[in-house]
């Protein structure tokens, strides 16, 4: 009897471990629906001109998780606000590591900066620091004169061209606002003085969002792809931008030992000031690569994005002239007459805040956030998502859903009444800084430049379109590369508003 017994429990057993196994090797083969591609380079074919718009497009025939080889890389893309709030939020733990990439690593020394970082007790610490000492609202509040200042002289070039009735291109002024703002934040000058001029600096900038942005093989084929980057000639272009920038950071280094600046202390003096007290960040003290790398962040991650939202927004008020009267009419009506909108009135300008709501939703910034690396397996949609995944958000493609916006291609900033969705990574629908661990540490201060140069251009002025042209002249194409921006520079004519 007890031989039976123990014959059917061991039979049972075996029963229970085939079928366990079974599910097991079946959950592992169990990936995201792929659209099909060829040997060695997978679906690099595929990714286009603008990536976010292909993948978009794919992501309606093969669902909001879609799995993609990019040359030997396997990628997960997400397109839908319940896939994103299980990547960022439910799944962060799992996925918040950054892939290597080259350009990335030679801007930043090798991982030292916090964007491209891989998660790890180093980039803990450096974030921690930088949130409380370099992206705090008090230190962002400290440059409020130095943002008011440059809105002065914007206010000022372009009452200029109105009095001339000459037109302004605004995607250059928002830019050049954004690269002094952030400048003189950051190193404490403006460019007279120093080996850059503006423009070359401005240059500067640009190339290094150029190769940022340029299709790298070393990223795509890790084994071989250095080959490709260096007879394209990108190897070199790199190169040369990483040693231009060294070059300015340690002329500002040079400049602030000289003590030839005034003014508050700006983002090199506090560094520097870390620096000499030997602070240490996770694994060692702070060096001046550190440094460099942490600059190489704010340039990077400051000024393109915030210019690239006033540029859209202005677009997309002069298509929509319903709502460009609407908004000018709360600025103008609440503020009644003043020769600046500050910082604080901006917080009665809901419809304003609507307004950069509805841009950031058709037009954010970073279209798929900044690329992160799985860290140890996880399921998604009941799909498993390996190690060493790469994954894309795409918030381009969210913010165009049908199933959470309606009339999503509508310029519609009256969506934003009575909702409680908003951009600060709560609500996966709208994720212009992203969400989660890696969420952008610096949104007070993109947000507040925003409001700020927007507010005081619709204040100050109406906007016509130049003599020639049509309103289907400002259209809505992108340019390729790392930001969304648009490609077509805007150009408009300036009237001065007299009633103030
Ligand atoms: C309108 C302005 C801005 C927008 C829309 C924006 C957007 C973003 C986005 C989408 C990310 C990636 C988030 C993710 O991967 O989940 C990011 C990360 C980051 N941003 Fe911003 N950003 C803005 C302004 C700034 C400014 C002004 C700075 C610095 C001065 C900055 C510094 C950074 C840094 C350091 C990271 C990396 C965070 C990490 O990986 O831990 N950003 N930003």
């Amino acid at each position: 009897m007890a031989t039976i017994l123990f014959l059917s429990l061991l039979f049972l057993s075996c029963i229970l471990l085939a079928a366990f196994t079974h599910k097991k090797r079946q959950q592992h083969q169990r990936k995201p629906p792929s659209p099909p591609g060829f040997p060695i380079i997978g679906n690099l074919h595929q990714l286009g001109e603008l990536p976010h718009q292909s993948l978009w497009r794919l992501s309606k025939k093969y669902g909001h998780v879609m799995l993609l080889k990019f040359g030997s890389i396997p990628t997960v893309v997400v397109s839908s606000s319940e896939t994103a709030k299980q990547v960022l939020k439910i799944h962060d733990l799992h996925c918040c590591s950054r892939p290597s990439l080259a350009g990335p690593r030679a801007l930043s020394y090798n991982y030292l900066d916090i964007a491209f970082s891989p998660f790890d007790d180093y980039w803990k610490e450096l974030r921690r620091i930088c949130v409380q000492e370099l992206f705090s609202v008090k230190r962002v509040q400290s440059f409020q004169p130095i943002k008011e200042d440059e809105v002065k002289k914007l206010i000022d070039s372009v009452s200029e061209s109105a009095s001339q009735g000459t037109p302004v291109n605004l995607s250059e002024k928002f830019t050049s606002l954004t690269v002094r703002v952030t400048c003189k934040a950051t190193f404490g000058v403006n460019f007279q003085g120093t080996v850059l001029n503006s423009d070359r600096f401005e240059k500067l900038i640009h190339d290094t969002y150029l190769f940022l942005g340029s299709f790298s093989a070393s990223d795509y084929f890790p084994n071989g792809g250095w080959i490709i980057d260096w007879l394209t000639g990108l190897h070199g272009q790199r190169e040369r931008s990483v040693r231009a920038l060294d070059a300015f950071y340690e002329q500002m280094f040079d400049l602030h030992k000289q003590g030839n600046k005034e003014g508050v202390e700006d983002f090199v003096d506090l560094l520097l000031r870390l620096e000499k007290e030997e602070t240490v960040i996770g694994y060692g003290k702070l060096t001046r690569n550190h440094i460099k790398a942490i600059l190489m962040n704010v340039l990077i991650g400051g000024i393109g994005t915030s210019a690239i939202t006033m540029t859209w927004a202005m677009t997309e008020l002069m298509r929509n002239p319903r709502v460009m009267k609407k908004v000018q009419s709360e600025i103008r009506n609440q503020i009644g007459k003043k020769s600046m909108i500050t910082l604080d009135d901006i917080d009665q300008l809901h419809y304003l805040k609507m307004v950069i709501n509805e841009t950031w939703r058709l037009h954010p910034p970073s279209p798929f956030l900044i690329p992160r690396q799985v860290m140890s397996e996880f399921e998604l949609n009941d799909y498993v998502i390996p190690v060493k995944t790469r994954l894309y958000v795409n918030v381009w493609a969210i913010g165009r859903d049908p199933d959470t916006w309606k009339d999503p291609e509508e310029f519609l900033p009256e969506r934003f009444v009575n909702s409680s969705i908003d951009a600060k990574g709560q609500h996966f629908e709208l994720l212009p800084f992203g969400s989660g661990r890696r969420m952008c540490p610096a949104m007070y201060m993109g947000t507040t430049m925003v409001e700020f140069g927007l507010a005081n251009m619709l204040y100050h002025f109406d906007w016509k379109i130049p003599v020639g042209m049509v309103a289907e002249d400002i259209d809505l194409e992108e340019s390729p590369g790392l930001n969304a921006s648009k490609k077509n520079e805007l150009v408009l004519v300036p009237l001065k508003y007299l009633d103030h």
